[in-house]
């Protein structure tokens, strides 16, 4: 690993501030001219677990949290609204809420896009209106871990909830529309609106046109009146009406994904990222063109600057990395931080044998299989938790180079570096596994926050706070970078033992028991 250091203070403003509504936390960065962090402010929300495989949380509990973490960035800067040119809101994807636009309250939690009980009806869906259908029109399979048949789900199940989404009283959105129909008046004057990034991760929106499909809508049975209003991913929505912000305009909506290929400034076809947080998502951009998956990966919007035409991207989503670490310390108590992995997988020398493949939602990209199940593979006694630290690690590393084989498939673009960022790259051993495998450079950017930058970046363009994108790029500088050292026939070995494990995770849900 090799380190690099920035030079220079941060300028006295003015800034922007950006928000991301995260699935563990909700934070909130203000960022100089120079891309540079001038404060942050973060709090964590329960994750609520019903059933298995259910998983959701308090929407309140998130808009609280928001408007303390803004208040708390804000105020450790040292800044008022005056010095804030506008605001920029990213965030956990797919995640579903519907709320009722009278008082403002949620009619229920909000489905998490981990949850897994809306497996059924994608299944019934499938068989109903057809895979292809949804894939060519949306750009996604039809699986659980998307918004439309969460909302569908909602609507079934919560009482005389569809009655009042078709009168028109009810409003759905990801979180993204959440925050920002708060931020600007709630009742009081809310705008109801998302971004294409988002709308593009619902199952609902028509890639092509970049608007809602109707006939998707009919097949799922989700009325018009509760959607919002899809717009681009940088341009000013309405002003924060109330709060520590009151005034600012309120300038960018991009999912937390697509906002780190923003941050990472990949504005140019086949650039790509991965984001290591509560799970991890490579993104590569692809151009003006939607480019279909043949090998499992998803089409996707990467961003649209205001009137300017959509930018797609390719993406491989892996459902489980970050949580996979969360689990080993709070269901298994191996370790006590997340931090100490790091510790535990460097006591040995390699996995023992042993190989962890964490399909706790069924496998995502490439193989979305809602059957699969989390397995260990390769057990013997000589196997102890320092091997099984290594093989929670590796599995991390394996999924990217899978997702990083399909995006080579799929768009023809060999991989000769790959960007990362996000809350697990502060673990160098998982950083060296990953150059490894990848059998590429892994480098990471001074700005390791990549998805509040980007959510700031797009809402600084949209006020002119910045000119262009040329001159985001000048501020994207390296931190650290890992060279690959494994020799390509342990490589090839590893990789076979992997897959092997991979398979036996699959069918181990019974048609009857999803
Ligand atoms: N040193 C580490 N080694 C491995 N995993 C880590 C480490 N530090 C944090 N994590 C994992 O990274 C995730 C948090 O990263 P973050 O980018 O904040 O996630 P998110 O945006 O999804 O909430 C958690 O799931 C945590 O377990
Ligand atoms: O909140 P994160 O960082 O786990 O990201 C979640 C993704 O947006 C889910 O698609």
């Amino acid at each position: 690993m090799t380190d690099a250091h920035t030079t220079g203070t941060h300028g006295s403003g003015p800034f922007i501030a950006a928000i991301d509504q995260g699935t563990t936390s909700s934070r909130c960065i203000v960022f100089d001219k120079d891309g540079r962090i001038v404060s942050v402010d973060q709090k964590e929300h329960e994750q609520i677990f019903p059933k298995p495989g259910w998983v959701e949380h308090d929407a309140t509990e998130i808009w609280e949290n928001v408007q303390e973490v803004v208040a708390g960035a804000i105020v450790k800067a040292g800044i008022t609204s005056a010095d804030v040119k506008a605001i920029g809101i990213t965030n956990q994807r797919e995640t579903t809420l519907l709320w009722d636009k009278n008082t403002g309250e949620p009619v229920h939690n909000a489905l998490v896009w981990q949850d897994t009980r809306t497996d059924a009806l994608c299944k019934e869906l499938g068989r109903n209106v057809g895979q292809d259908r949804f894939r060519r029109e949306t750009g996604l399979p039809l699986a659980s871990y998307f918004a439309g048949p969460k909302v569908r789900w909602l609507l079934d199940n919560v009482e005389g909830l569809r009655e009042r989404a078709e009168a028109g009283d009810i409003l759905f959105g990801t979180m993204d529309s959440w925050v920002i129909w708060n931020l600007t008046g709630g009742t009081d004057g809310g705008v109801h609106v998302t971004d294409v990034t988002n709308a593009s991760r619902t199952l609902l929106m028509n890639l092509h046109t970049m608007t809602w499909d109707e006939k998707i809508l009919h097949s799922i049975g989700i009325p018009a009146a509760v959607l919002p209003e899809i717009r681009s991913s940088a341009e000013v929505y309405g002003n924060a009406k109330g709060g520590i912000l009151d005034g600012v305009p309120v300038a960018s909506a991009l999912g937390d994904q697509q906002a780190a290929l923003f941050g990472q400034t990949c504005f140019a076809e086949g650039e790509a990222k991965s984001t290591y947080g509560t799970g991890t998502f490579m993104l590569m951009n692809t151009g003006g063109t939607p480019v279909n998956s043949y090998n499992g990966l998803l089409t996707t919007v990467g961003y649209q600057i205001g009137d300017k035409p959509p930018v797609y991207a390719l993406e491989g989503s892996i459902a489980v990395t970050g949580s996979l670490v969360q689990w080993m310390r709070d269901q298994m108590g191996l370790i006590k931080s997340a931090a100490e992995i790091e510790t535990l997988a460097s006591s040995v020398e390699d996995n023992g044998g042993a190989y962890f493949v964490p399909a706790f939602s069924g496998l995502f990209a490439p193989y979305w299989r809602p059957d699969a199940r989390g397995v260990i593979a390769g057990l013997t006694r000589y196997v102890t938790k320092a091997h099984i630290a290594r093989a929670v690690l590796e599995a991390t590393a394996w999924q990217t180079r899978e997702i990083s084989d399909a995006m080579t498939k799929d768009s023809g673009v060999e991989l000769t570096a790959l960007k990362v960022d996000g809350g697990m790259t502060s673990n160098n051993l998982l950083m060296q596994t990953l150059a490894d495998f990848l059998d590429a450079p892994v480098v990471r950017p001074m700005v390791a926050e990549t998805t509040c930058l980007g959510a700031a970046y797009a809402a600084g363009l949209a006020v002119g706070f910045w000119p262009d994108t040329d001159a985001l790029r000048a501020n994207w500088r390296r931190a650290a970078e890992w060279t690959p050292r494994m020799d390509a026939d342990t490589r090839a070995r590893e990789y076979k033992s992997w897959l092997k494990a991979v398979e036996r995770t699959m069918g181990w849900i019974e048609d009857e028991e999803s």
